[in-house]
């Protein structure tokens, strides 16, 4: 890879983003940009009623996307920095295809461009690729409140959106390097060998 490694950490809800992005961050010693899902103030409400809450939650979360995109990529002093990220921009498409329709998802998808077409896009992504046992399991593990009566066809949609959109991505941006880990069999938390065999795979293109 000639440019500046840039890395985003992808899959679906649970698939381990953050703990793989932290892990690589510290591995790497690239610069973290980490999604702080605590105080997030919609999506206890969101997981409630997802139809009257979607739209303040999508541009929650577009926004604060967008404010630390822009405060990192876009910054002069950050410019020769890697970075590894726990999610890529293009996730809140398909957060947003999926909860909302109609004139408000027109109007999202106009904001999305508006705000997103200009920021640097990840060279590299890492796809955790899990099937929905492994994700609910994880879930469960976790154990945050708000996901706890989670529902478990809106996740299992959001498997398959997220097997769309990679193959899209792949499709539109062919410069853009995407390697797929099987989260079902690698476990990057238990096994260091795992965890090295992604670091391998990460390192032929850097
Ligand atoms: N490969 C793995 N093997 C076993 N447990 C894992 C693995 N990856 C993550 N976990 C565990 O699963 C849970 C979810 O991981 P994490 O929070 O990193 O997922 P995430 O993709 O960032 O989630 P979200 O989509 O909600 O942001 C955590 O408890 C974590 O310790
Ligand atoms: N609707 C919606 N749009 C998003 O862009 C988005 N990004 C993350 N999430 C949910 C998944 C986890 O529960 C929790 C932490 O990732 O927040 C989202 N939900």
């Amino acid at each position: 890879m000639k440019q500046n490694p840039y890395i985003a950490v992808e899959g679906a809800i649970g698939a381990g983003k953050t703990t793989l992005s932290t892990m690589l961050a510290q591995r790497f010693d690239f610069t973290l940009m980490k999604e702080i899902v605590e105080e997030n103030p919609f999506l206890d409400k969101f997981y409630q009623n997802i139809e009257e809450w979607a739209f303040q939650l999508e541009m929650f979360f577009l926004c604060n996307r967008y404010k630390q995109l822009g405060d990192t990529l876009l910054n002069p002093s950050h410019a020769y920095q890697p970075i590894v990220s726990d999610y890529h921009i293009y996730k809140n498409m398909i957060f947003a295809e999926r909860t909302l329709s109609g004139v408000q998802l027109d109007k999202y998808r106009q904001i999305y461009h508006l705000l997103t077409d200009d920021l640097p896009k990840p060279n590299l992504i890492v796809y955790i690729k899990a099937d929905l046992d492994t994700l609910l399991h994880r879930i469960q593990k976790r154990g945050r409140d708000f996901e706890q009566n989670f529902d478990a066809g809106y996740l299992s949609q959001l498997v398959e959106d997220y097997e769309t959109a990679i193959s899209h991505i792949r499709a539109q941006e062919p410069d853009t390097v995407i390697i797929t880990i099987d989260g079902d069999k690698l476990d990057f938390v238990e096994r260091p060998e795992d965890f090295e065999q992604i670091v391998a795979k990460i390192k032929e293109h850097l």
